[in-house]
């Protein structure tokens, strides 16, 4: 099994304008309410793909009911901690007239020290029961952001293996941990390295200073110019086909989730890769975050290009 974290879990609506104008009345004409939060969307792709995944974290309130109701509905197991205060609702604004998408995030809900306490004690039997456990996003209010590297070592005796998909400092932090897999973007791996990649030659640079850290698998995913990993010391650059986006937000997720299905099902590092990038841009097909196509995922398997740097 595969287990996904979503420390702070959404409901993701999308409002889909025609035209979309700062300091204007709009009205909706779509609206698209969903499970979200990074570890959920991922737990959703794995789903997809056919791989026995269980969504955990916490929810709080008539919107965590609402989180739990709708991964029922799309029979995706989970196994969350409920606390008080309300869940966040994460709010995607697509432009139809320029294929803009503009995201306003919540901060989440407040968790204490005894849930936190509770959910150690759920992730480590959890751990033990699966050969991956992916955590992903944000840090709602109340913990501390060196929560996912403390959550990574009570893991430690356990045999699952760690991806971490985070941001700032919780992914600074989370560093000292040497998970076995991170994703970061352009704008992450800066955070982690102090200075932002100008060209191949310096993401290299990147991606072998992380290695040096202890982590074993990083890849750097560049949006529609593909990514670039480093795995026991090897460079791979990946480039996807040429698509016409309609909302990549969540092809980070389905990355992760990608390689997540790879790994587990032990296929060779650069099919893993092949996976993990297919899943990324099928994602960016979809209107919504977190959702693939098994067909475009088997048509993009077959366009990505591997090469070894
Ligand atoms: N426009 C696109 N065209 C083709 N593939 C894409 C596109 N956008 C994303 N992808 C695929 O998805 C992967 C991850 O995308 P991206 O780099 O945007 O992740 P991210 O910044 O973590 O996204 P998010 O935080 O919204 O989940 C890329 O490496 C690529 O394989
Ligand atoms: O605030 P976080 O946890 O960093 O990001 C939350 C979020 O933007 O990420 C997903 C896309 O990757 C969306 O489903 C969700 O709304």
């Amino acid at each position: 099994m595969i287990t996904t974290v979503t420390l702070n879990a959404a409901i993701d609506k999308t409002y889909v304008l025609s035209d979309f104008q700062l300091g204007k009345v709009s009205r909706i004409g779509q609206i698209h309410a969903v499970a979200g939060g990074k570890g959920i969307n991922a737990a959703r792709v794995l789903h997809q793909l056919g791989i026995r995944t269980l969504a955990t974290g916490f929810v709080g309130g008539s919107n965590g009911d609402f989180i739990l109701k709708n991964l029922d509905q799309q029979q995706i197991s989970h196994d969350f901690v409920k606390v008080d205060d309300e869940s966040r609702i994460c709010l995607n604004i697509m432009n139809a007239s320029n294929g803009e998408s503009t995201e306003l995030l919540e901060k989440g809900p407040l968790i204490t020290e005894q849930q936190l306490a509770e959910f150690r004690q759920k992730i480590v039997l959890l751990g033990q029961q699966s050969r991956i456990v992916i955590f992903s996003g944000s840090i709602p209010a109340g913990l501390s952001t060196s929560v996912y590297a403390e959550l990574i070592e009570a893991l430690r005796k356990t045999n699952a293996a760690v991806f971490l998909d985070t941001s700032g400092d919780g992914l600074i932090h989370g560093l000292k941990a040497a998970p076995f897999f991170m994703k970061p973007n352009e704008d992450e791996i800066a955070q982690l390295t102090g200075k932002r990649p100008e060209n191949e030659t310096e993401l290299v640079q990147s991606l072998h200073q992380l290695a040096d850290s202890g982590i074993e698998c990083a890849s750097v995913s560049l949006g529609a110019s593909g990514s670039m990993t480093v795995y026991k010391g090897t460079i791979y650059r990946v480039r996807v086909p040429s698509i016409e986006a309609l909302n990549p937000v969540g092809s980070g997720d389905a990355y992760v989730a990608g390689m997540a299905a790879g790994i587990y099902q032990e296929l060779p590092i650069e099919d893993c890769l092949r996976l993990a990038a297919a899943c990324g841009t099928a994602n960016a097909l979809s209107a919504h975050a977190g959702f693939v196509k098994r067909e475009d995922v088997d048509a993009f398997l077959k366009q990505i290009e591997i090469v070894q740097l």
